[in-house]
Parts: structure tokens; C-alpha cells; sequence
């Protein structure tokens, strides 16, 4: 099993809208994206569209080839549009709405009531269903418990850990994948994956279906080129030479 690559386009969206245009074409880089070797487009409307916006998402999803993952807290207005998309998958993510970035995952037990409604109405109209939850056990089984088809771990703890000590910050989420393996849960994971940290955990994840990526990488295509950059990341999602 190979771990697919679905490259994030906030930050494309975050750049177009500074000038109010339509540049850079959101589409035509997704779809160049997937020229490149992009398995997946992940896009995550915030409340605030301050990138994504909500009517990206159909012409995203009616013109790309691969799968659409649609990233975001499960307001009315997110619900509403993604049941009308119906994008390949859909992945729950707890954010407050004035948050910087996506800072944590579900606490599943605690909103075992809410996701299972939710998921529930996703599942019904076939799209596939990621929670983001952080490298916890309980919350992993938790997340059994809503009846999501995967859960996409957090990696942002693994990424802020590994230049210090790669074992220590791959410790956790070896665990959480194990406890989702038991638990029939799919795996993703993303937040913060780069070029440096991104073979190490592929190679000790080997449960691992897809990888959502996105600032890290526009960041290296400012200097790589994007399809240069899509072919380096999808090298180290894929490569078993020792990390
Ligand atoms: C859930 C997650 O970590 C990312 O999907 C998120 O899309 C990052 O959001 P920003 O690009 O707004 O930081
Ligand atoms: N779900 C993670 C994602 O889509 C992108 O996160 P990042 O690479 O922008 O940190």
C-alpha cells in the first residue's frame, strides 16, 4: 500500500485573494497539481473564507480527476455545502473560528454525540469521513465510536519534535496507528509534514493511506517550482530507503 499524496490549497486561495482577481487560477493549479503526480486536492474553507472560499468547491470538484478532501469544522454553512459538493471525503476538524491554523484534534468522547449526527448525514450521501484527532488512544477509539471511516492524525507534535528526537516524536502516533489498525479506522495524517520529516513517518506508519500537505510544500514551490516540489514530495511519501 502506497501512501497518497493530496496537496492542501489554502495557500494558493490565500494569494489570490490578496489582489481580489482570480490569480493564480486555483483551479488550473490543482489541476496542473495533479498533472504533476498529486494524488489528491485538499482544500479547507474557514468561516471567515479568508482563502478557501465555499464557492471553490464545486468547480474544484466537478474538473479535478483525483479525490477532493474537503477540511473543516462542521458549521451549518460547512455541512450544507459539502452535502451539495459531495467531495470524495470530508474531514471534521474542531478549529474556532479565529484560529490561526488548525491547533488540535477532537476530543471524541466528549463530542461523541455531535459527530456521530454529523458523520451520519455525510455517510448517507457517500462521502467518506475523516475526523482529525491527536495521537491519543482514547480518543482514537473514541473515534470508532462516531462511525468515521478514518480519522486523520495531527502531526503537528511530531513535527515540532522530530529535528530533537525523531523516536520520541514518532512514539505516539506508531501507537494511535496500531489502536486505529485494531479499531478498522483508515488512516491520514497531516499538519506541518515537510520534505525533512515526511519519510520518517511514512516508513514507521506503514498503515498510513494518505497524507494532506499544503504549507510546507507552497513554500518549497516558491524555490522548487511546483512540479519539481510535488515530485520531491511524492518521492518521500513513497520512498523506502532508509529516512
Ligand atoms: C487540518 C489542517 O491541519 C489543515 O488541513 C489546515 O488546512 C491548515 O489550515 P491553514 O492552511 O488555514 O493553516
Ligand atoms: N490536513 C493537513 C493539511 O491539509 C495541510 O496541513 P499543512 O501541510 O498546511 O500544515
Amino acid at each position: 500500500m502506497t501512501t497518497h499524496l493530496s496537496v492542501n490549497l489554502n495557500k494558493v486561495a490565500l494569494v489570490r485573494n490578496s489582489r481580489g482577481h482570480n490569480q493564480p487560477n486555483l483551479l488550473q493549479v490543482a489541476l496542473d497539481c495533479e498533472r504533476f503526480g498529486a494524488q489528491g486536492i485538499t482544500v479547507h474553507p474557514r468561516p471567515d473564507q479568508r482563502h478557501v472560499r465555499y464557492d471553490d468547491l464545486a468547480i474544484l470538484k466537478e474538473n479535478i480527476a483525483t479525490e477532493l478532501n474537503i477540511e473543516g469544522n462542521p458549521t451549518p454553512d460547512f455541512i450544507e455545502v459539502v452535502l451539495a459538493v459531495k467531495p470524495a471525503q470530508v474531514t471534521l476538524v474542531p478549529d474556532a473560528p479565529e484560529a490561526l491554523t488548525s491547533n488540535a484534534g477532537w476530543d471524541t468522547i466528549k463530542h461523541a454525540d455531535f459527530l456521530k449526527e454529523v458523520i451520519a448525514k455525510f455517510k448517507a450521501a457517500g462521502i467518506r469521513t475523516s475526523i482529525f484527532v491527536d495521537p491519543i488512544i482514547d480518543m482514537v477509539e473514541g473515534a470508532k465510536a462516531t462511525g468515521t471511516d478514518r480519522i486523520e492524525l495531527y502531526t503537528e507534535a511530531y513535527a515540532s519534535q522530530f529535528s530533537e528526537d525523531k523516536e520520541a516524536a514518532i512514539a505516539p502516533y506508531y501507537a494511535a496507528a496500531v489502536a486505529a489498525e485494531k479499531c478498522g479506522l483508515g488512516l491520514n495524517a497531516g499538519h506541518d509534514l515537510n520534505l525533512d520529516n515526511l519519510r520518517f513517518f511514512q516508513q514507521r506508519i506503514p498503515q498510513l493511506l494518505e497524507v494532506s500537505i499544503g504549507h510546507a510544500l507552497i513554500c518549497d514551490a516558491l524555490y522548487l517550482g511546483l512540479e519539481t516540489t510535488i515530485k520531491r514530495y511524492l518521492t518521500e511519501s513513497h520512498s523506502k530507503d532508509p529516512a
